[in-house]
């Protein structure tokens, strides 16, 4: 059976439709949320050109539509990026990485034009932070950068069992007080043996598309 949230994730993945351009290369994300988009993405498959692709999850997904999906390398112009987000703030500043896809995402971010954000209105917060925040580390650094976050005050916990696309460990960082999302991504990102952090406040979206009970919100930055 399909929950009221689903419905919501599938109605903010098919408004984001109408940014996908014709012709270009469409940058997808990971995700329950982003599955809907993909979903939705095949009807028009052959109006774009191709996908690029922010985890194995989500390639093994477009390509089963017969949606092709090429090197994010061999792209020198992406429009957009759609992804979905575990929190997002009123300044499109957000939280992302709870299914540990959250470097191969930021990548796609930073190249993309436009980071279109869908998801269900659950995920709209005052304050980033309530979301525990991946931290992906490489395997040999965990227990240093570990004892790093504590020094910055939040309480890491290791992912246990877990191994990224990347092949490496996710830190999930509990309690932190986040006051200044910009200035915590810059300091997690400073910590030897962290490869990213999932505070996504530097690079936010530009549009976000929340499904709630009566339709969909719109928001810019
Ligand atoms: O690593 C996962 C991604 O950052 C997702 O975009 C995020 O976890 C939201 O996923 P969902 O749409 O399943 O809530």
């Amino acid at each position: 059976m399909t929950s009221a949230q689903d419905k919501q994730k599938q109605q903010a993945a098919e408004a984001a439709i109408e940014y996908v351009e014709r012709g270009a290369v469409i940058g997808v994300g990971t995700g329950s949320t982003v599955n809907f988009f993909i979903d939705a993405l095949a009807a028009m498959k052959n109006d774009i050109d191709a996908a690029v692709s922010s985890s194995e999850a989500s390639t093994a997904r477009l390509k089963q539509h017969g949606i092709e999906v090429i090197e994010l390398n061999n792209v020198a112009d992406l429009p957009v990026y759609v992804d979905g987000a575990d929190e997002i703030d009123h300044h499109l500043r957000m939280v992302k990485g709870g299914g540990g896809a959250l470097t191969r995402e930021k990548i796609i971010a930073a190249v993309a034009k436009k980071f279109v954000c869908i998801a269900d209105d659950s995920k709209l917060v005052k304050r980033l932070g309530g979301f525990p925040i991946p931290v992906e580390v490489i395997p040999m650094a965990r227990s240093y950068v570990a004892r790093q976050i504590v020094k910055l005050g939040g309480d890491p916990v290791w992912r246990q069992g877990f191994t990224t696309d990347n092949g490496n460990v996710i830190l999930d960082i509990h309690n932190f007080d986040i006051l200044n999302p910009v200035q915590l991504e810059e300091e997690l990102n400073s910590i030897v043996g962290v490869v990213t952090n999932g505070l996504f406040a530097d690079r936010g979206a530009d549009i976000a598309l929340l499904a709630g009970p009566d339709g969909i919100t719109k928001k810019t930055r």
